[in-house]
């Protein structure tokens, strides 16, 4: 039994779950002439622009390439135009200018034919609170008119499993912890076989389990084939999860590449590892080291751009320092994107 409607709030709240049946479908012809199948890229942009009424210029000819199988993530600063471009992929708002392609069709042209292969999750779930995890997923499968009703309890229990929400199926969502409301987000993009997969900030808002459980859901479904595309201000977010990264600043596109290819560009800092930690500080001043940072049995600095590593170290003993470990460290994302703008991430934006 379920409450009925209006008790608990009749309406979803959150933001959109999107699914074949999206208001792009309306604006133009099924293209039926390009394969849906193809080798190339899943997503792939050109020119990409949206100029919000009032002005503002949101995306700035933005040229993206997701390949087939990557765990993408679309990484950049709050207000940096990510959503905007999530939206316009999907459909639900129409570019300024510029062209963009899912599946190798043309959206939103060709969305009626390509987006029951895509899953999308946006702000956050929309939910009834008073209806079960179950039933919620019953609800917004039967809202697909391309979905099979005769298959939906298999396909429902299918989705509720794969999400670890078997066992809590039959409570009301509004019982939810935010990390099992997302989870149940995921399973409505679930709920049919999907090629890719579009999350917009899958993890805002958890608390650290919660984003330990959808990154680790992110993981297998990527393993599982699925391309899963994903938004997230988090930079070690990104590092743990992705493949692939793409940096958004102000709307437009800084830089995009494989994740270990984008840090490997980039010099990571000198770690020095000491009980003297002071007297390498001191010693690798003078050699012109930069933004030295001590603590209490190591130091991490940048070296001078051209210096001979080995002759570092020749000092450090001679000056007496002993040196238990020394040597580059691997370059962090961080490390790439300050050297690609030359600031901090700033998450605030
Ligand atoms: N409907 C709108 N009308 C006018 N401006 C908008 C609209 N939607 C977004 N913007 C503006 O466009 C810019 C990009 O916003 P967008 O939401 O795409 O960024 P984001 O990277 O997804 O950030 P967040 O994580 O905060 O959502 C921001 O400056 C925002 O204020």
């Amino acid at each position: 039994m379920t409450d009925s409607p209006g008790s608990d709030g009749a309406g979803p709240v959150g933001g959109e779950a999107v699914d074949g049946a999206g208001p792009a479908d309306s604006t133009g012809p099924v293209d039926s002439t390009g394969p849906v199948d193809g080798a190339g890229p899943v997503i792939e942009t050109r020119g990409l622009t949206k100029r919000f009424r009032g002005g503002q210029l949101a995306v700035d000819r933005l040229d993206l390439t997701v390949p087939a199988g990557s765990v993408f993530g679309f990484l950049g600063p709050n207000g940096s135009g990510k959503t905007t471009t999530i939206r316009m992929l999907l459909g639900l708002i129409e570019p300024t200018a510029g062209s963009a392609a899912l599946l190798g069709r043309p959206v939103p042209r060709a969305a009626r034919a390509v987006l029951p292969q895509v899953g999308a999750l946006i702000e956050g779930p929309a939910l009834y609170g008073y209806l079960t995890g179950r039933d919620n997923l019953v609800r917004y499968d039967a809202a697909d008119p391309s979905a099979d009703p005769r298959t939906r309890g298999a396909r429902v229990a299918a989705a509720l499993d794969r999400v670890g929400l078997g066992a809590a199926a039959g409570k009301r969502a509004r019982a939810y912890s935010l990390g099992m409301k997302q989870r149940l987000g995921l399973a409505s993009a679930l709920l049919r076989p999907r090629r890719l997969l579009v999350l917009d900030e899958p993890t805002n808002g958890l608390d650290p389990q919660g984003m330990r459980e959808i990154r680790s859901l992110v993981r297998e479904l990527a393993a599982d084939g699925t391309t899963v595309f994903l938004s997230s201000h988090l930079l070690d977010e990104i590092e743990q999860v992705c493949t692939h990264v793409a940096v958004m600043t102000g709307g437009r596109l800084i830089t995009q590449g494989t994740v270990a290819g984008l840090a490997a560009g980039v010099r990571g800092r000198l770690g020095v590892t000491t009980p003297d930690p002071g007297e390498a500080a001191r010693v690798l001043k003078e050699r012109g080291a930069t933004d030295v940072v001590v603590t209490e049995s190591r130091l991490t600095c940048e070296a001078p751009p051209d210096a001979d590593l080995a002759e570092l170290n020749a000092a450090l003993v001679l000056a007496g320092v002993r040196v238990r470990a020394f040597g580059p460290e691997r370059a962090s994302l961080e490390d790439a994107f300050v050297a690609l703008t030359g600031e901090g991430f700033d998450v605030a934006g």
